[in-house]
C-alpha cells in the first residue's frame, strides 16, 4: 500500500485528490496539509472531499506529515511547492507537484532540489491534455512556418496565475517544434497601435470568469484556412486521478524531475 499525503488539502484540487485516493486501489491517505491558520486545519480531511469523516485531520505540520508518507501530492503555489520539495528531499520522499505559475528561475531551483528524489512536476495531469502536448509538436512541424500560432485559455475567476501552466507548456511545445525560444516569442499583450503581428510570435490570450474548469485552444492560422486544437475540462476529477496515477508511478521512479509524458508512457 502506497501512503500518500496531500498538501493543499483544503483547496479545490486537494478535496478532489483525497476523493481520488479513496477510490484507487493500492494507495491510502496518510496525511493532509494546509497552511497554518487555515480555518480547516484540525478538521477531518474527508469533508472537503465529500466523503464525511475518514479519520485523517488536516494538519499544518509539514515535517510530520512528510515523514509519515511515501509520496506527497502538492497542489498549492510555486513558493509552497519549492518548500515542500526541500522537505521531501530531506526525508527522501517522492513528490508530485501540480502547482502552476513557476518562473524559469523557480523551475531551475525545483530541478536542483529534486536531484536526489523522484519528482513529477506537471502543469496538467489529464490524459487528454498530455495527448494534446504530444500531437501539438507534430502539428506545428507539419504546418510549419506558413501558419501563425495563437493560444487562448479560459479558467475560473479564482485562478491566480496567468497564462495557465498548460498554456505555457503548449507554447513551449510549439516553440520548440518550430525552433523558436518561447521566452522570446511569447506575446502576452496587444493594445492600441501595436503594429502588425510578427511572423515568429506566439500570442498568449487569457480569459477569466465564473467557474470554468479549464479550456485551451491552440490556433494555427494560415491564409485561407486554420486548424484549432481544443481541450475542454468538464471536471477537476481527471486532474486528481492523474495526480494519483503519477503518485503510484513516482513511488518507484529514479530521482530527478519527470512529468506526465513519462507517467503516461508518451515520451
Ligand atoms: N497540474 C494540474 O493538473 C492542475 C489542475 C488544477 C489546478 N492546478 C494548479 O494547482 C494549484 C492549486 O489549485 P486550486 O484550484 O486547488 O487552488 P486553491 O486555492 O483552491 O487551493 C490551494 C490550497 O493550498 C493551500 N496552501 C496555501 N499555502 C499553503 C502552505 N504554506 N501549506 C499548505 N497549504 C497551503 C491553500 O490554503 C489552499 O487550500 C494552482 O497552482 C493550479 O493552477 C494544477
Ligand atoms: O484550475 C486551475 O488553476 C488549473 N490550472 C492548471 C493550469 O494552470 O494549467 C490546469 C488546469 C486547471
Amino acid at each position: 500500500m502506497i501512503k500518500i499525503a496531500v498538501c493543499g488539502a483544503a483547496g479545490r484540487m486537494g478535496g478532489r485528490i483525497i476523493a481520488a485516493i479513496n477510490e484507487t486501489e493500492g494507495v491510502e491517505l496518510s496525511g493532509a496539509l494546509d497552511r497554518p491558520g487555515h480555518p480547516m486545519v484540525g478538521q477531518d480531511a474527508g469533508y472537503n472531499a465529500g466523503l464525511g469523516a475518514i479519520g485523517v485531520p488536516i494538519s499544518d505540520d509539514l515535517n510530520a506529515v512528510v515523514a509519515g508518507c511515501d509520496v506527497l501530492i502538492d497542489f498549492t503555489t510555486p513558493k509552497v511547492s519549492l518548500k515542500n520539495l526541500e522537505v521531501c528531499a530531506l526525508h527522501k520522499k517522492a513528490i508530485v507537484i501540480g502547482s502552476t505559475g513557476f518562473t524559469p528561475e523557480e523551475r531551475a531551483l525545483a530541478a536542483e532540489l529534486a536531484r536526489e528524489i523522484p519528482a513529477v512536476i506537471a502543469p496538467n495531469m489529464s490524459v487528454g491534455v498530455n495527448v494534446c502536448f504530444k500531437v501539438l509538436a507534430d502539428v506545428a512541424k507539419i504546418l510549419g512556418e506558413d501558419f501563425d500560432v495563437e493560444i487562448v485559455e479560459a479558467h475560473h475567476k479564482m485562478k491566480k496565475d496567468s497564462p495557465s501552466g498548460t498554456a505555457v507548456r503548449m507554447g513551449e511545445v510549439v516553440a520548440n517544434a518550430l525552433g523558436r525560444d518561447y521566452n522570446k516569442v511569447a506575446n502576452f499583450h496587444r493594445e492600441g497601435i501595436c503594429g502588425e503581428r510578427t511572423h515568429e510570435e506566439i500570442g498568449m490570450q487569457t480569459i477569466r470568469g465564473g467557474d470554468i474548469v479549464g479550456e485551451h485552444t491552440v490556433y494555427f492560422i494560415g491564409m485561407g484556412e486554420r486548424v484549432e486544437l481544443t481541450h475542454r475540462a468538464h471536471t477537476r476529477d481527471m486532474f486528481s486521478r492523474g495526480s494519483v496515477r503519477a503518485a503510484k508511478w513516482v513511488a518507484t521512479a529514479k530521482p530527478g524531475v519527470w512529468d506526465m509524458q513519462d507517467v503516461l508512457g508518451l515520451r
